[in-house]
């Protein structure tokens, strides 16, 4: 249970692994000024000292915010993942704590595709291995195992924001698209919906994967899901390490079962750009191996930065938790000449009326109120005069269920 009342020039944002400038500078035209930034992820150990003074923390993909982490955090507000991926982080750990987690879900949906679709022509025409021999003084001219992608089938598994962008772009170029997704999705342009991922497997010429880091979707690809596929088939991960089993791949590829392979996203990634890259993968030349770089390009980054910090800053500043991928969303008006309370605690029966008791008992006039609640837990958020905030929120805090309450003015 924690208590904060802050004031701009003593709010702390920690925005690692390289965020975009843009982030920081929507922060200090809001008027923040305390902004630290490092181009990688902390490791745990120094993750958990810096964090505890810290009030909005900024990271992407690599850094791994546990229970441990958010244990020390007792100033955090708010988590910004300036990515789409949130699995690197905790939720449960972060609802427990009353923090607030937001990302950006659309930003770079466009990069990651039409890096796909690149390296679906670059994987068909035999490119990766062309080129590493031209690099050794080889030359390669062959039509052999050279195709073109019109008229290919490309299967996508997993038909959310990134699967339908490579669909309808995908189609543009001529390929057929197939995809297996565990909700039924309506199929955008000529795509088909199949109803199990092997039947997508054995009619796919190219396989794309665009499924979240989940407890079902760890290890979807291994030794069977690979035999399943089309002699000849190629491989394409942009999704997350954790989904495509690496051994069984590799040995498909050296026994060119596949004609080669994509992959962006490792179960294991070296945390900088200083650290040695280690995957069995390495050294094969029909496979393009990448850096997680699927949606890493300038447009995409400078999106994901003005997305996520203006979001960092309206939960700063009003209280307005919109799009939260873990909290109760509420979008909360201008609060002119009134102190907002917010106060996030459990979902229990009782809780409203003993915060609305306190405003009763204490004679405290209540300008405007809003409630919102998810199975977990409730946010609710009052604004009265400014003479009686201390102690509304003195006695907010010890209202039984309470995870965090602060104020704002
Ligand atoms: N390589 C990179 O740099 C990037 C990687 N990503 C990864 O791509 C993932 C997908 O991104 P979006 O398309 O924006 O997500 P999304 O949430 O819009 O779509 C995911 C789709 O997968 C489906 N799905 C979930 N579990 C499934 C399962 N077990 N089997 C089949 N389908 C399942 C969902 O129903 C949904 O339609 C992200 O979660 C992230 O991990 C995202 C951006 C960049
Ligand atoms: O958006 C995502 O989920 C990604 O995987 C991109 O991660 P990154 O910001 O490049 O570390």
């Amino acid at each position: 249970m924690s208590k904060t009342s802050l004031d701009k020039s003593k709010i702390k944002f920690l925005l690692l692994e390289g965020i975009h400038p843009s982030a920081s500078e929507v922060l200090r035209s809001a008027g923040y000024t305390q902004i630290e930034t490092s181009p990688k992820a902390l490791p745990p150990e120094e993750l958990k000292a810096k964090i505890a003074d810290v009030h909005f923390l900024g990271i992407r993909s690599a850094s791994q915010l546990t229970a441990d982490v958010f244990e020390q955090a007792s100033r955090l507000v708010a988590v910004g993942c300036f990515c789409i991926g949130t699995n690197q982080v905790d939720l449960n750990a972060a609802r427990e704590k009353g923090v607030a987690v937001f990302n950006a879900p659309y930003s770079n949906t466009r990069s990651v595709a039409e890096l796909v679709l690149a390296e679906a022509i670059l994987l068909l025409r035999g490119v990766p291995e062309k080129n590493a021999l031209a690099h050794r003084g080889g030359w390669l001219k062959s039509a052999a195992g050279s195709y073109e992608i019109r008229g290919k089938t490309l299967g996508i598994v997993g038909y959310g924001s990134i699967g339908t962008q490579l669909s309808v772009l995908a189609e543009a170029l001529g390929m057929q698209v197939a995809f297996f997704d565990v909700v039924t999705k309506l199929p955008l342009g000529n795509a088909r919906q199949v109803h199990s991922l092997h039947e997508l497997l054995a009619q796919s010429d190219i396989v794309s994967l665009h499924v979240p880091e989940t407890a079902a979707t760890q290890w979807m690809i291994g030794a069977a899901e690979v035999a399943a596929m089309k002699p000849g088939a190629i491989l394409i991960n942009a999704s997350r390490g954790t989904v495509v089993e690496i051994e069984p791949l590799a040995e498909a590829l050296k026994q060119k079962k596949l004609l080669g392979a994509a992959i962006d996203v490792f179960p294991v990634e070296p945390r900088s750009n200083k650290d040695e890259f280690q995957s069995p993968l390495r050294g094969l030349d029909n496979v393009i191996l990448t850096p997680h770089i699927g949606g890493s390009t300038m447009e995409a980054q400078a999106n994901i930065g003005l997305e996520v910090a203006e979001k960092l800053v309206k939960y700063s500043d009003n209280g307005t938790s919109t799009s939260s991928v873990n909290f109760p969303e509420v979008a909360l008006p201008a609060h002119p000449g009134k102190h907002r309370l917010l106060h996030i605690h459990r979902n229990v029966p009782g809780v409203l009326s003993a915060i609305n008791r306190i405003f009763s008992d204490n004679h405290i006039n209540i300008a405007s109120q809003y409630l919102q609640t998810n199975e977990k837990i409730g946010y609710v958020v009052t604004d009265i005069d400014a003479a009686s905030s201390d102690l509304a929120l003195e006695k907010l805090a010890q209202v039984e269920g309470t995870l965090r309450s602060r104020v704002l003015f």
